[in-house]
């Protein structure tokens, strides 16, 4: 089948590899002419494990092809995916300028019927929108052509993003007509087959589908942060009780790490995109507000230990710090709880060597030269001179470092790790101070109320 792909992001190049891979045609259109000169050159402005073979691959065989000109995409595809981005606007809602910029596109320049798949992830009601700009563009033309517009939310992760859209635990479509559904059906049978997942629903649930997915899993987080600042604070520890409730076939073990809360460039914003939905229709959503606000305290959580432990005289100290992406596998820094710790040690002035297996780049470009920010090229020497090591992104290289080194390289043998990776007790027999989440540091019985 001939698809065009609007959007070569993570969601939109991922899509456009997966589907060239099991034998489709796909065009993918960009408005970032650089992106698109990359693209075609055979580079792969992101890092996603396994994209850059699937798309050198299928570039090759001359199924993925990549363009900026907008007018080609419309004439190319009879599927239309937007996978463009929707940013939180300024009061947290969606915004949705992207998604309509390209239904205006596809009803300015569209000859024939066309199935427009919206896979951004859009409030209630976009298709609807997204609907009346192609008539509106249509009647500018004075042009009546049939089309179908269709909610396919995109469910995968960064970092598997791959596997996850090769193997979905399920693909969800809203579509209002029978026909265009088993068209999906069909482009979608060859990522579908040990037994059906493909869930057909109205155009508004799917929509929402895709929000109360996110807002369940980000849920599941800020309650396991809550009950780690609980268990910290009377003298528990959370990593038990996750096992503990994790065995639970009812709530099972996936997303239950406590941590620095959840970053990255869809939790945030969408949990904030669905109360401003909620809130727009008249509803108060607590659990979404309460979530967003466990999230944001518990990104400062491992600083207010650093403070605590340095008795707010951060002035002269130096931090290093393992891993700047939002999680392991990623170079996406996008609300990385990184970032929230950088700010805070740097305005306390403390001076931070930070280094980060993949995302020195999008760090660099972030930071440029900041004062009192040293990007370092290996875990080793983000910590020489340091007085401190904060981990913040589990990376597998974290994982089972070389301790001794760690502790000649450190002024002060101190860890706080954000992400619970090491063993309390090992750290102890080696000689370290350890913080982490929801564990009482040793030799302390009932942690202090923190802030
Ligand atoms: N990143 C994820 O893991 C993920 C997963 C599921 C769903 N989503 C959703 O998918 C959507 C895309 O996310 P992303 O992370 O891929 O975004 P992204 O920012 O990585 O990529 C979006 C791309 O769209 C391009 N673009 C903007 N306007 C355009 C236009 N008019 N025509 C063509 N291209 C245009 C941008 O240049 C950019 O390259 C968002 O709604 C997001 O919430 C993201
Ligand atoms: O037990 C956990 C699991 C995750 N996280 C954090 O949660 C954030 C998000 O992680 P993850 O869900 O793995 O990454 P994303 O790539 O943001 O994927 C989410 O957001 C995508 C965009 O909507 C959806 O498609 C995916 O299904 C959904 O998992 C990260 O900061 C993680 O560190 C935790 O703190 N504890």
């Amino acid at each position: 089948m001939k698809i065009t792909i609007f959007g070569s992001g993570y969601v939109g190049l991922v899509t456009g590899a997966c589907f060239a891979d099991v034998g489709n045609e796909v065009l993918c259109v960009d408005t970032d002419e650089k992106k698109i000169d990359r693209l075609k050159e055979g580079e792969i402005p992101i890092y996603e494990p396994g994209l850059q073979e699937l798309v050198t691959d299928n570039s090759r065989k001359g199924r993925l092809r990549f363009t900026s000109d907008s007018a080609e995409g419309v004439a190319f595809g009879l599927f239309q995916f937007i996978a463009v981005g929707t940013p939180p606007g300024e009061d947290g809602s969606a915004d949705l300028r992207h998604v309509l910029a390209v239904a205006d596109t596809i009803g300015q320049k569209m000859d024939d019927y066309k199935i427009i798949v919206d896979k951004s992830t859009v409030p209630v009601g976009t298709a609807e929108l997204v609907s009346k700009r192609l008539l509106s563009a249509l009647g500018e033309r004075g042009l009546s052509i049939d089309y179908d517009v269709v909610s396919n939310p995109e469910f995968l992760k960064e970092g598997d993003a791959i596997a996850d859209f090769m193997k979905p635990d399920r693909v969800v479509v809203g579509v209002d007509n029978p026909r265009t559904k088993e068209l999906l059906r069909t482009l979608y049978a060859p990522f579908n087959r040990s037994h059906d997942r493909f869930i057909a629903m109205d155009i508004r649930s799917a929509e929402l589908t895709k929000y109360a997915a996110n807002a369940m899993l980000a849920t599941k987080i800020s309650f396991m942060n809550e009950i780690a600042n609980i268990a910290e604070r009377v003298g528990a520890d959370v990593e038990a009780i996750r096992l503990g409730i994790g065995s639970d076939s009812r709530i099972g073990f996936s997303f239950i790490y406590p941590g620095l809360g959840y970053g990255g460039s869809c939790f945030p914003k969408d949990v904030q995109a669905l109360e401003r939905t909620s809130h727009q229709h008249g509803y108060d959503a607590r659990i979404l507000q309460a979530v967003e606000a466990v999230n944001y305290e518990q990104k400062f959580s491992i600083v207010k230990k650093i403070k605590q432990h340095f008795k707010n005289e951060l002035s002269g100290k130096t931090i290093a710090l393992w891993g700047l992406a939002f999680k392991p596998n990623t170079d996406d820094m996008r609300e990385a709880p990184s970032r929230r710790v950088l700010e805070e040690l740097l305005s306390s002035e403390a001076k931070v060597r930070a280094y980060d297996p993949v995302a020195m780049g999008e760090a660099r470009s972030i930071y440029g030269k900041r004062e009192g920010l040293a990007l370092v090229e290996t875990s080793e020497s983000a910590l020489r001179g340091a007085d401190a090591l904060v981990i913040v992104t589990e990376w597998m290289v974290f994982r089972s470092p070389d301790f001794e080194m760690i502790k000649q390289e450190l002024s002060t043998p101190i860890i706080f790790d954000g992400r619970n990776i090491y063993d309390p007790d090992l750290m102890e027999q080696l000689g370290f101070i350890y913080y982490s989440i929801g564990r009482m540091p040793k030799g302390i019985e009932v942690y202090e109320a923190i802030g």
